[in-house]
């Protein structure tokens, strides 16, 4: 059964003199626990996407639904992690992460022991009252999923969490918010240019095409490569296998889309 569902989807962006076709048709359907990465060309709707099942911006038409109904309070439901942590430097990281609680009258001292418990689980104890500056980049990005995970969303949105940080620390992040999000059965859709990364983390990899954006294939990693950490997925034998069929896909789309452009802009300027 279907835990969210984006059910025949299309954005238009507007503005005065011009209108870009983002999202046409998105149909998407994950599983509670489901772990789905996004992966497509610059521009083809990807953040799009998460804006609006994160109810910032409302989809032009179609439906997003959460077990079968609308998403009413998506503050709650949808957890939101970003490239950069956004915590506030004036802040302790204990209090950074109970900011949520805080703003919506929740923070008790029950909040206090899961905050502490959870900064634990990501290897933030020592840390719990030192200020932000102090943190490198992967502690950071650790704080800041905690900070995501104290309001128990349904959902978790990771819009390339890892990209900015240097290669060792993504990986071995990568692992931590593996096998964090697993133990939780948390349903995450992951937003990534990174092929490899894609498949070290997900159970499915929909494949994207741009102008307008659209859902062009569906990958299933193999169940052998879902039972490892993203660390060893990389070192499988059957990793190269799917890497190479997705690098292809994309190859393709790519060339289909210049060759698109160069036809019939579907994105263009009004006259
Ligand atoms: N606020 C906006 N106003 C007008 N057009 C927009 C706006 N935001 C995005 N777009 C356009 O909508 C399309 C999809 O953009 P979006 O940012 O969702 O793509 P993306 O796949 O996330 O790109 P990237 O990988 O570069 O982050 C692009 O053509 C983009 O230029």
């Amino acid at each position: 059964m279907s835990f969210l569902t984006l059910d025949h989807v299309s954005h238009h962006y507007f503005s005065k003199n011009s209108y870009t076709k983002a999202l046409d048709d998105i149909n998407l359907s994950i599983k509670e626990g489901e772990f789905v990465a996004l992966l497509g060309p610059s521009g083809c709707g990807k953040s799009t996407i998460l804006s609006i099942i994160a109810g910032i911006m409302k989809q032009t038409a179609g439906n997003v639904l959460l077990q079968q109904k609308t998403i009413k309070d998506s503050e709650l439901a949808i957890g939101y992690m970003l490239q950069q942590d956004y915590l506030f430097p004036w802040k302790t990281i204990i209090s950074n992460v109970l900011l949520g609680p805080k703003i919506s009258n929740n923070k008790s001292e029950k909040m206090e022991r899961k905050a502490l418990k959870l900064l634990a689980e990501v290897g933030l104890s020592e840390v719990a009252d030192a200020f932000p500056s102090s943190l490198s980049g992967g502690m950071r990005q650790r704080a800041a999923l905690v900070r995501t995970l104290i309001n128990d969303p349904k959902i978790l949105l990771l819009d390339e969490p890892f990209s900015a940080l240097d290669y060792q620390t993504k990986l071995k992040l990568e692992d931590l918010v593996s096998s964090l999000l697993k133990s939780f059965n948390k349903t995450t859709i992951l937003v990534t240019h990174d092929i490899g990364e894609a498949i070290a983390m997900s159970d499915r990899i929909f494949i994207m095409n741009a102008n307008p954006g659209a859902i062009a294939k569906v990958f299933e990693v193999p169940i052998e490569l879902r039972n490892e950490t993203p660390f060893l997925v990389r070192r499988h034998p059957k990793f190269q296998l799917i890497f190479d069929k997705i690098w292809d896909e994309l190859d393709k789309k790519e060339a289909e889309s210049v060759d698109q452009k160069a036809v019939s802009p579907i994105n263009g300027t009004k006259s």
